[in-house]
């Protein structure tokens, strides 16, 4: 799977700063300045065949929570939109923050959405593990969603009931039967993309980023829920609340950013 304990635990409040990768010209998060993005005719729909069956289990890194899929098949695949390969679903986690103000590591024209959902995909026609695909510039896609509140997500719900078993870091638990294509928007047509990296350590530069223009609605008291895990493992005595947990946006760079519509 995709989330190898030793990338983690180099992770700590420490690497929010402008961590600058030497010659990083490619990092992520970005602004979407809407008007300067350009219209791609060439882009297509995106295509997702998810298999709610290849779920494995929930587990807190303490970064963020983080839904794993047995990535060993092509069961569950993300391919069209700007991909010129089929991907592999590995995982999907989301960043938040202490308030509904901000929380986005992406922003829209700098709006800022309370969270983000990033469904993480690793280039399957081209590399043979997930740890080969994290270190090339083609091998990773990730699917971001903006989450805004209001009406509760009924699909989420499931998940939200799972976070108190594992409220401190490198607790795990089984969670099988999830859907993760019911956290899509309805309209997965519109998006924008560009060429960037993770958002944490090792923060390689190996991401096609698709973002959905299109946000969806979870309820206030359901993202509570994402506010009372902790950063913290069990054995620590300074527990900290995992909030805030997006990175610093980055620079440009002159990257393109194309859109799916106009
Ligand atoms: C080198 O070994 C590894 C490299 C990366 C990872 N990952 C965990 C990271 O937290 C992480 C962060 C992602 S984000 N916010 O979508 O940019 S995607 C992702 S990951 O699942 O690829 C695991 C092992
Ligand atoms: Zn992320």
């Amino acid at each position: 799977a995709c989330s190898s304990k030793y990338v983690l635990s180099q992770m700590h409040p420490m690497w929010q700063g402008p961590l600058a990768v030497p010659g990083g010209d490619r990092q992520s998060p970005i602004d979407i300045v809407v008007r300067k993005s350009i219209f791609d005719s060439k882009l297509k729909p995106l295509v997702t065949k998810y298999d709610p069956h290849t779920c494995q289990q929930i587990w807190n890194n303490g970064y963020s929570f983080l839904v794993e899929y047995d990535d060993t098949t092509d069961k569950s695949t993300l391919q069209g939109g700007p991909l010129e390969d089929k991907f592999r679903l590995c995982q999907f986690h989301f960043h938040w923050g202490e308030t509904n103000a901000w929380g986005s590591e992406h922003t829209v024209d700098k709006k800022l959405f309370p969270a983000e959902l990033h469904l993480v995909h690793w280039n399957s026609d081209k590399y043979s593990l997930f740890e080969e695909a994290v270190m090339e510039d083609n091998g990773l896609a990730v699917i971001g969603v903006f989450l805004k509140v209001g009406k509760r997500h009924e699909g989420l719900q499931k998940l939200v009931d799972a976070l108190p078993a594992i409220r401190h870091k490198d607790s795990v638990v089984e969670f099988n039967r999830f859907d993760p294509g019911c956290l899509l928007p309805t309209n997965t047509d519109d998006y924008w993309t560009y060429h960037g990296s993770l958002t944490t350590p090792p923060l390689t530069e190996s991401v096609t980023w698709i973002i959905m223009k299109q946000h969806i609605e979870v309820s206030h008291d359901q993202l509570a829920v994402f506010r009372s895990l902790l950063f913290t493992s069990a054995e620590e005595d300074m527990q900290k609340s995992m909030v805030n947990n997006f990175r610093v946006q980055q620079p440009l760079r002159g990257r393109a950013v194309r859109s799916s519509f106009s």
